[in-house]
């Protein structure tokens, strides 16, 4: 076993996906079965009582691997020394709001938390933004970090790219494993892209697999795009489970690799695929030694286009919006 445990910061910590998010870090899925870890938890003031009583049931979880829990409502004192940031802590949204609508309530909470990672998080720090609106919230904090390389700053698309295979899975009759390089493209939002044409099923693109164009626009990707609405109808409260775990997926792959696999991630664009810099925006990804890399070379048909350049509008929107607001 490593001697020096990793330190991972995880905000919102007494929140819904907090309640699942950590103890399957404490289990080790995050870091693997040979690494410690060390949580640092933050919180608003008024629910560190609440997050106390987690903490004692990760106590009471005599997790081998867990080496430590500090907990606070100070992002300077939380955030020293972290290694990787879980930024979750934001509020969710309600029936009939689209997550673009939390940007004035929650933005204001990833500028200080941006610059105190600045200020005291340790040299390799990595950062995955689940807090909705995920994309321009990385965004925020991102552009409050100057020290730390923007390449550094990434947000969940993970849900949405888990999702998509599911679905697909489900009407092709296949599982989930026999679907390579899905991808999901744009915001975390209802006009992401989940692409079926780069997506293979059996050794062919899965919309040849599927063979309804109709099914795929009018059927495939609403569903996709709006699971996040239908599980607050259904549940009465925002997905927190499958939340937590693509969250462990995706921070797990940044860590340890994709093996050539491709994986969705929001990431600072570099201007691929005529997505402009100054977004963060999702891409098929490869990650390899901590790094990841968009997907290059891929030919992008005119439906493709309309759909990302749809998405990649909502994002400049939110930029100009956060931008008025003087959080960038
Ligand atoms: N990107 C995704 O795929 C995805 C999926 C599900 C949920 N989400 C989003 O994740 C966020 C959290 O969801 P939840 O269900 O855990 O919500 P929740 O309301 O159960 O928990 C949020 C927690 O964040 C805390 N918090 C608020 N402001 C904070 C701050 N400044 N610093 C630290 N903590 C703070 C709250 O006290 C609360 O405990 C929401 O914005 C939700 O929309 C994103
Ligand atoms: O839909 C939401 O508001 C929560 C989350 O972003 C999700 O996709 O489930």
């Amino acid at each position: 076993m490593s001697a020096t445990p990793v330190k991972v910061a995880v905000t919102g910590a007494a929140g819904n996906i907090g309640y699942s998010l950590l103890f399957r870090i404490a289990a080790g899925d995050l870091f693997g079965p040979d690494t410690p870890v060390e949580l640092r938890l933050l919180e608003i003031t008024p629910a560190l009582k609440a997050l106390e009583g987690v903490v004692m049931e990760l106590d009471d979880s005599a997790f081998p691997l867990l080496a430590g829990v500090q907990i606070g409502d100070d992002a300077t004192k939380v955030f020293d020394g972290v290694n990787h940031a879980l930024l979750v802590g934001a509020k969710p949204r309600g029936p009939g709001m689209e997550r673009g609508d939390l940007l004035k309530d929650n933005g204001g909470i990833f500028a200080p938390q941006g610059k105190a990672l600045n200020e005291v998080a340790a040299d390799d720090i990595k950062v995955t933004v689940t807090g909705n609106p995920a994309n321009t919230n990385a965004l925020i904090a991102m552009s409050n970090a100057p020290d730390i390389p923007n390449e550094r700053f990434t947000a969940l698309t993970r849900l949405d790219h888990n999702r998509a295979l599911a679905q697909l899975a489900a009407k092709l009759g296949v599982k989930t494993t026999d679907i390579t390089q899905m991808s999901i493209w744009g915001n975390h939002s209802a006009t992401q892209y989940p692409d079926l044409f780069h997506a293979q099923v059996g050794g062919r693109s899965a919309a040849e697999a599927v063979g309804d164009q109709d099914w795929i626009a009018n059927t495939y990707i609403p569903t996709v795009a709006k699971r996040g609405a239908a599980i607050i109808e259904a549940r009465g409260a925002s997905s927190a489970a499958s939340a937590a775990s693509a969250t462990i997926d995706h921070a797990r792959d940044w860590e340890h690799g994709t093996d050539g696999a491709w994986v969705s991630m929001s990431v600072p664009s570099d201007g691929s695929y005529g997505v402009p810099e100054g977004i963060i925006s999702s891409f098929p990804v490869t990650v390899a030694d901590g790094k990841w890399s968009i997907v290059q070379g891929l030919e992008i048909d005119d439906f493709s286009r309309g759909k990302i350049d749809a998405s990649v509008q909502e994002l400049q929107s939110e930029r100009d919006t956060v931008k008025e607001l003087g959080l960038i």
